[in-house]
């Protein structure tokens, strides 16, 4: 669990705290986003957690443990650490690269060598295709693929993550967003990552923490809360037009109050409970209905889903509380 407690940092001749007395828990094996506009001090936040950056006042706990104590170089070899630059040693193998921690942790060569290609392996690098290369020899995805396994090198129990998949082309952003989040299932680390996409949020966040200026925690709630209950406009303009569309992606269609089915039409387009609401809606425009009809895992029909259950099931601000227009989200580069 890592756990700050009215952190805040102010940087040498700023006025302004670039983080205010900020409180914030992640809990064991979740991962946490922070979220929020350009200069709002996401990064300020992340680093602070490692020491990378020293905080004015305030506690950091990792486990129970109050890491502002701690020896700073010992502390990061316990938290793996992720940035869109990858920062890998041009002139180390990647073999090498990852060793980098286990190294300075002496442990010795042969445990080194399986851990590499443990490692490699679960971040589907093929380590004999892979391992005597250097960095410049790999797609800007492989080698982000080789920063996850070095920051997971020590086997620590927290990562944190800064814009990791920032860098790349959507295609293979995407794709290894996916692979992330296969290895989470795998490995369960406590990760605290930073983007300002609001869709990587949504997809990779068990929680979102929406940030303000100052590292202002505005609301801390999971993804599909985010988009339905907005804490205030600030957030209701982060997250746009289409709250309610990509809402629909993280509802699962066996969570809503289904309609008795008593005989299935023939033809009927059919999706599984853990499949989303988009999905459903995708098949019955696909098919031309108006309701899909849900099943469990063997196939066999639980309900049925129409059009007009997911209008009703979607939650409608009122009027007098939707944001004025959409300005700030894109002052602050949202979508
Ligand atoms: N080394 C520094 N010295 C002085 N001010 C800094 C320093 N680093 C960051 N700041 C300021 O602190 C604030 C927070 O910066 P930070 O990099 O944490 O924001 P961020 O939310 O990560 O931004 P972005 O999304 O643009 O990367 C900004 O106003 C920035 O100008």
């Amino acid at each position: 669990m890592i756990r700050l407690d009215g952190v805040t940092k102010r940087y040498p001749g700023q006025t302004d705290p670039a983080v205010d007395n900020l409180s914030l828990s992640v809990e064991d094996g979740e991962i946490v986003v922070l979220l929020g506009p350009s200069g709002c001090g996401k990064t300020t936040t992340l680093r602070l957690i490692n020491r990378l950056i020293e905080p004015t006042e305030g506690r950091i706990f990792l486990n129970g443990e109050d890491v502002t104590q701690a020896d700073p170089d010992e502390l990061r070899r316990r938290i793996g650490y992720v940035i869109q630059q990858i920062g890998l040693f041009p002139h180390m193998t990647i073999e090498a690269n990852v060793g980098l921690i286990p190294r300075a942790l002496g442990w010795d060569k042969k445990r080194i060598q399986t851990r590499v290609e443990e490692l490699l392996d679960l971040v589907g690098l093929e380590p004999a295709a892979y391992r005597r290369r250097y960095p410049k020899e790999l797609s800007g995805g492989q080698q982000q693929r080789v920063g996850v396994a070095r920051a997971l090198a020590a086997d620590p129990p927290a990562m944190l993550m800064d814009e990791p998949f920032g860098a790349l082309d959507p295609i293979t952003r995407e794709r290894l967003q996916d692979a992330f989040l296969e290895l989470q299932e795998q490995i369960g680390k406590t990760i605290v990552l930073v983007t300002h996409d609001l869709t990587e949020a949504l997809k990779l966040g068990d929680r979102i923490a929406m940030l303000g200026q100052h590292a202002k925690l505005v609301q801390y709630d999971a993804p599909a809360t985010i988009l339905a209950e907005p804490a205030d406009d600030f957030v209701a303009s982060f997250v746009g037009a289409g709250a309610a569309m990509r809402r629909l992606r993280l509802v699962e269609a066996g969570s809503i109050g289904l309609e008795a089915v008593e005989e299935v039409p023939a033809g009927s387009p059919a999706v599984r409970t853990a499949q989303s609401l988009y999905e459903a809606l995708d098949a019955m425009l696909r098919a031309g209905t108006a309701g899909v009809v849900v099943t469990d895992d063997s196939g066999d029909p639980v309900g049925s889903l129409s059009w007009s259950t997911i209008v009703r099931e979607t939650p409608h601000p009122e009027p007098e509380n939707r944001p004025e227009n959409d300005s700030e989200a894109d002052m602050a580069g949202g979508r």
